[in-house]
């Protein structure tokens, strides 16, 4: 037997993240903590099933130090639960962090606004690369789907499963939250690509120095106006015109004007503040 459920102990639950509910777990063998997301595949039509081993195939792909690293998948069929083994990231999501800063009235440093940049920057390079021979899986950027380890270093969650379930009606009552990271050009009805990461990034940067996404609306239409139309507050006064000129980058609507992964990492202005933070 490869490992089994009988390999791990649950420690307590995490989180119950849109597709399936995660758990701290210990592996008795090693002692190491990780993560179990479990999510159920009952009722799923049989090629739905197909195109989530896929894609957790893909996710077993994958490794780069700022994404969330695969370890191992267990099929349990006596509940129809597939659960995945991840890495433990000690540090926990960013929305419990802007949460965090918005309880205690404090704002988070320009120095780890720039690192989260960076390291969100080389996710996506990996993901648009490393599966750039398949249909690229987007990867669902959000502050609660962003995590820090014990050092810190930034990794980007999971991904992919969400193409399948948002797929299957079945999963659709699960698809909760606001849109509000959804790009101009995905709102207009056009496809999800690689620009649509760089949008979600950029609303992702902004929330964190401002505590709060660059659009809002009171229902979706009115959120959907203020993303096509692109106008948002500047963040906070405390933090440098650099930031700010970057942010307006990564927001531009038109998506074919959006720089590039590649444009943004070789920004003179992103290297000279990445230079500072190492
Ligand atoms: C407040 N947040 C936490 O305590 C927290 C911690 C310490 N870890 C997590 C979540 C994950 C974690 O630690 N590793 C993960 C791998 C994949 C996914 Cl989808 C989630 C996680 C969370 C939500």
């Amino acid at each position: 037997k490869i490992g089994g459920l009988e390999d791990y102990e649950a420690i307590n639950i995490i989180g119950t993240g849109s597709f399936g509910t995660c758990y701290k777990v210990r592996k008795k063998s090693n002692g190491y903590v990780y993560v179990w997301k479990a999510v159920g595949y009952g009722g799923m039509s049989e090629e739905k099933k197909q195109l989530l081993v896929s894609e957790v195939n893909l996710l077993s792909e994958l490794r780069h130090p700022n994404i969330v690293q695969y370890y191992d998948h267990i099929i349990h069929k006596e509940t129809a639960t597939l659960y995945i083994v991840m890495e433990w990231c000690q540090g926990g999501d960013l929305s419990s962090l802007i949460n965090k800063c918005k309880k205690s009235g404090s704002y988070l440093d320009e120095g780890f606004v720039w690192k989260v940049l960076y390291q969100m920057c080389r996710a996506l390079q990996a993901c648009h690369w490393q599966l750039s021979k398949t249909t690229v899986l987007h990867r669902d950027i959000k502050p609660a789907n962003v995590f820090l380890d014990e050092a810190g270093n930034v990794k980007l969650g999971d991904f992919g499963l969400a193409r399948t379930l948002h797929e299957d009606a079945s999963y659709a009552q699960t698809i909760v939250g606001t849109p509000y990271y959804m790009s101009p050009e995905v709102i207009k009805g056009g496809k999800y690509n690689k620009k649509s990461d760089i949008w979600s990034l950029g609303c992702l940067i902004y929330e964190l120095c401002s505590l709060v996404p660059p659009f809002a609306g009171t229902n979706i239409k009115q959120l959907a106006m203020k993303i096509k139309e692109g106008k948002y507050p500047r963040i906070p006064a405390h933090y440098s015109d650099d930031l700010q000129k970057i942010i307006s980058l990564l927001l531009i609507v038109d998506h074919n004007l959006r720089p590039t992964i590649e444009v943004i990492l070789h920004h003179p202005t992103v290297v000279s503040h990445i230079a500072q933070e190492t």
